[in-house]
């Protein structure tokens, strides 16, 4: 057999692929420490001119150097292509083909040829995308197989030879089944062909995946980040990236992939950080009724004209003075000008700076007609002056967000002079507040007032764009959330990602086309996921029964995990038995490897806490990192999005539905709760399981 022939066998004989594989491994790291030495003795004291470009200079170099690093557990390399042609060159007859490692970053020996391709790279794409189908002008596929950080198998694919079967790759398969610990981690290594054309789809489009539980949603917006600022580094460096997801421990929990890949700029926040403002906390809280009508869309077609309503026509002419002079513009000019330029498509604050230039140029041609010649310096003085100032300040004057909104919800003349039409009379009176606040530092502002505030101060001054935003969990943001994030892409791209039965607010996404348009995305690609990477066959089964109850219509996943024996729906208990059967089960899972989550309706979670407290047993916060000390998470059923644990104790599963609003709400918060478990789901209770599993 020939080198790419044999598979496992001792690595003595160097002439034997595994052990020739293993040197070029050694030789990847030797080079790749070559080129951290390299930067590490970099001296800039020559080639900086001073102190502020030296610390902008050495910081780079800093993170050049950690970007650099060799990491003992992450394989450098994890797959190999053997092209039958050399990529790019003419297919003629006689090229030659050419070999590629393909790994987390690119590593060059001394000459500067390629010892690994970074994954993100043109020719390391068939890796993830050929098939017997169609091989992409790959004769060999090679995935290596690491114990340890230490290369110890290795699995081909002649993609090419008509005589050899496809398969199922066994080392794929073992990756994926992976014991989960600690934060989540990149994918690199076993990206699917499905995963790696949303991964690698071009930076002007916005793309929409719909996914159910597992199928990859924010591993692949994750990598797209990744593929991206590879792709397109300048600019996105220029105009940034953005990663949002639900809340902190949502983001706890993902922060380390896209350092893992090397990319240390991106950004990270929820919703609530986009719309914070100085000086503003979240004080209040809105019913759900209320909160509905504070996210819908229609919104911001009040605040729209709330905030041009504080335009008033001039009541008298102008009259500016200068020198022994007097000049008048009559109040119909006046007129004229605020009409243009409340035409124009400028925001409300960019029509107000322009406003006084564009009075001192009337009283300029005025001048002019009356034989001066004055300059812009006139022009400027004209435009600076008290009349000018007083004018723009009686037709235009400055709208202060939060103070608009703080208007809206406490005056109710006001709200019914700009709702008329738009909102019912019993939506404007969930708008106001019970007991009007007195200012904007008093008010017990809501989640929802902040981004009816935002959308107030994107009307007045244009929100900065960015490159490219990946929203994750996109399905609970209200429309007016939605648009708070797409003022935040007009100029860039979007990566949308959720599940529309997952959806746990009471104004959860029902389509995809709507919530596109409110992003302001209208013509993103619908993209849809159903493998499923997390939840075993038998488990997700389970929980799909819920679906036709909660999301009619949408296709169940179908779990590439084969683990007979994962789901243990235990006999109902007694009620005073309840907590401490869920001890037990906790105990019972801890003597498996991996993480274990116990996931409880919140109300119940501090009676759990101090059972775990009393049975001597620690536990961890919901994104908090796994320790040696502790592979236990309590986490309250509202926590429990996107996030994943290789044993699931589920604790009475009818609280988890009851503990929402109603009961679409709670059986979607059930379908959540019972889709996080990678190994096992134990399900234990008192009451009577909801009616939609039985
Ligand atoms: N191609 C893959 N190879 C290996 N593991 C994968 C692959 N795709 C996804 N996974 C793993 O499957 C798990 C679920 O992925 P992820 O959390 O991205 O799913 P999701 O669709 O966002 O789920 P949810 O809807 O529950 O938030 C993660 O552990 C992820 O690393």
């Amino acid at each position: 057999m020939d080198d790419d022939g044999a598979n496992d066998g001792d690595s003595g004989a160097a002439a034997h692929p595994l052990a020739r594989e293993q040197a070029h491994l050694t030789a990847s790291r030797a080079a790749l420490r070559a080129m951290r030495e390299d930067v590490e003795a970099l001296d800039i004291r020559d080639v900086t001119a001073n102190w502020v470009n030296a610390i902008v200079l050495q910081a780079q170099i800093d993170d050049r150097i950690k970007a650099l690093a060799d990491l003992a557990h992450t394989p450098l390399f994890f797959g190999r292509l053997n092209y039958l042609h050399a990529p790019g060159a003419e297919l003629a007859e006689g090229a030659e083909g050419e070999q590629f490692y393909i790994g987390r970053r690119h590593v060059h020996d001394a000459d500067g040829d390629p010892m690994v391709i970074d994954w993100r790279a043109p020719v390391s794409q068939p890796f993830y995308r050929a098939s017997k189908n169609d091989p992409q002008d790959i004769a060999l596929r090679r995935r290596f197989g690491y114990t340890g950080g230490e290369l110890t198998a290795y699995e081909d694919e002649h993609l090419s030879d008509p005589s050899e079967a496809a398969a199922v790759s066994k080392l794929l398969q073992q990756e994926i089944e992976r014991p989960r610990v600690g934060p989540m981690r990149d994918i690199v290594a076993t990206i699917q062909p499905e995963q790696d054309e949303i991964v690698r789809s071009g930076l002007s489009g916005s793309v929409c995946v719909q996914g159910g539980p597992g199928t990859g949603k924010t591993a692949v917006g994750l990598h797209r980040v990744a593929y991206l600022l590879y792709a397109h580094r300048e600019r996105l460096a220029r105009t940034g990236t953005l990663v949002i997801g639900p809340n902190r421990s949502f983001l706890h929990y993902i922060e380390q992939v896209l350092p893992a890949l090397g990319e240390l700029e991106v950004k990270q926040a929820t919703v609530e950080d986009l719309v914070a403002r100085d000086g503003l906390e979240i004080r209040g809280a809105d019913t759900a009724a209320t909160a509905v009508v504070k996210g819908d869309a229609r919104m911001a077609e009040v605040l729209r004209r709330a905030v041009r309503s504080h335009v008033t026509p001039p009541a008298e002419p102008l009259m500016v003075v200068r020198g022994s002079r007097r000049w008048r513009v009559p109040a119909y000019e006046l007129e004229e000008i605020v009409a243009e330029l409340q035409d124009r498509d400028i925001r409300y604050g960019a029509a107000r700076d322009a406003l006084p230039q564009r009075i001192a140029h009337t009283v300029l041609v005025r001048m002019e007609q009356a034989g001066e010649a004055p300059d812009d310096r006139v022009q400027d003085a004209v435009a600076r002056s008290a009349a000018v100032k007083a004018a723009v300040k009686a037709m235009w004057p400055a709208v202060e967000p939060a103070k608009l909104v703080l208007r809206l919800l406490s005056d109710a003349r006001f709200l019914a002079e700009h709702a008329a039409g738009v909102l019912s009379e019993e939506e404007q009176a969930l708008l106001l507040w019970a007991k009007p606040f007195r200012s904007v530092k008093s008010a017990k502002w809501s989640a929802a007032d902040l981004v009816l505030i935002d959308e107030a101060a994107d009307l007045v001054e244009r929100t900065h764009s960015l490159g490219h935003v990946v929203l994750d969990e996109a399905q609970d943001l209200s429309p007016m959330q939605y648009r708070a994030v797409g003022r935040r892409c007009t100029t860039g791209s979007a990566t949308v990602l959720g599940d529309l039965a997952q959806g746990t607010t009471p104004w959860a996404t029902r389509s995809w086309d709507e919530a596109l348009s409110h992003l302001g995305k209208a013509e993103a690609v619908l993209e849809e996921l159903t493998a499923g990477f997390r939840v075993p066959r038998e488990v997700i089964a389970y929980a799909s029964r819920l679906l036709p109850s909660i999301s009619p219509g949408l296709a169940p996943v179908s779990s590439v995990r084969e683990t007979p024996g994962s789901l243990v729906v235990a006999p109902a208990v007694e009620p005073s038995e309840l907590t401490a059967a869920v001890v037990g089960a906790c105990r019972d899972s801890l003597r498996h490897e991996g993480s274990i989550g116990l996931i409880a309706a919140d109300a119940r979670v501090p009676e759990l806490a101090r059972a775990l407290e009393e049975a001597g047993m620690a536990y961890l916060s919901p994104g908090e990192e796994t320790t040696a000390f502790s592979r236990l998470t309590l986490v309250p059923a509202s926590l429990a999005k996107g996030l994943e644990y290789d044993y699931v104790v589920l604790d009475e599963p009818a609280a988890i539905v009851s503990g929402e609003p109603d009961e679409r709400t709670g059986l979607r918060r059930l379908y959540v709760c019972l889709t996080r478990a990678v190994s096992g789901l134990t399900l234990l209770h008192a009451d009577p399981l909801p009616a939609e599993l039985v």
